[in-house]
């Protein structure tokens, strides 16, 4: 089983987060959860490989230094358009599953992530919603073309119904570590009310979570 992440470029990245983070905490904030869904992964039983699709040099260079493997993505459209380019640019490795990731999950553990691998080994199709089961975190295909990835808006319902349709065995999955994703402001004050250590802005993520290796 291979996995990939979709990773936007830097300066598109987490537009949401505007108006509570400058340009440049933005950008740390997602190098610092990039690396960390990269990393994750690394260190998850069962994953043999971490791809990174990106159309940015930048995180392409950042990706490969931590060991992922890089696949072109040519124009930003998405990421259900980025997932399903990266299993297509994959078909000639005859993968057998896909293990589908976002990158923005602060939470993310290899714990966590080894669970839906095991479940994909017994459902063709693992769906882990966010945590108002409206949006798709994480999305495991065994075979990788088991469904098309149809991440955007109420993903998660369109997954469902698409395994359904499909006549695919599948599973959800609730997983605090992976059903936390940082999309609006509301969501950082989440994560900072949830911290044992009360610290306002990045470092709340960096003091919730393990020590942060730094990018290269
Ligand atoms: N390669 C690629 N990755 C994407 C694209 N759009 C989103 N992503 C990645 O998909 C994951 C989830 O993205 P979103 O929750 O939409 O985050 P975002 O697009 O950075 O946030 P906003 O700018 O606020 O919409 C993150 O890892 C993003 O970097 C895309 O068009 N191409
Ligand atoms: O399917 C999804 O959940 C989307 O790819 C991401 O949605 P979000 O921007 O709400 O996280």
């Amino acid at each position: 089983m291979w996995a990939i992440v979709p990773l936007k470029s830097p300066h598109l990245a987490k537009s949401r987060l505007a108006a509570v983070l400058s340009p440049d905490d933005r950008r740390a904030y997602f190098f610092e959860l990039a690396q960390r869904a990269i990393n994750a992964l690394k260190a998850t039983r069962g994953v043999e490989r971490v791809a990174v699709i990106t159309a940015d040099e930048e995180v392409a260079a950042f990706a490969r230094r931590l060991g992922a493997r890089v696949l072109q993505e040519a124009v930003e459209a998405g990421t259900a358009q980025a997932f399903a380019s990266a299993i297509e640019q994959l078909r000639p490795h005859a993968l057998r599953r896909v293990l589908m990731v976002a990158g923005d999950l602060p939470l993310v553990s290899s714990r966590a992530l080894e669970v839906v691998v095991d479940a994909s080994t017994r459902h063709d199709v693992v769906i882990v919603p966010d945590r108002f089961r409206a949006g798709t975190n994480v999305l495991a295909c065994s075979p990788p073309d088991a469904i098309a990835p149809c991440f955007g808006p109420d993903s998660y319902s369109r997954h469902l119904a698409a395994a359904r349709a499909a006549k695919r065995t599948h599973c959800t999955l609730s997983l605090d570590e992976l059903a936390f994703d940082i999309d609006v402001p509301a969501d950082l004050e989440h994560l900072r009310l949830q911290s044992r250590v009360a610290v306002e802005g990045l470092p709340v993520l960096r003091a919730r979570l393990e020590p942060a290796t730094t990018a290269a």
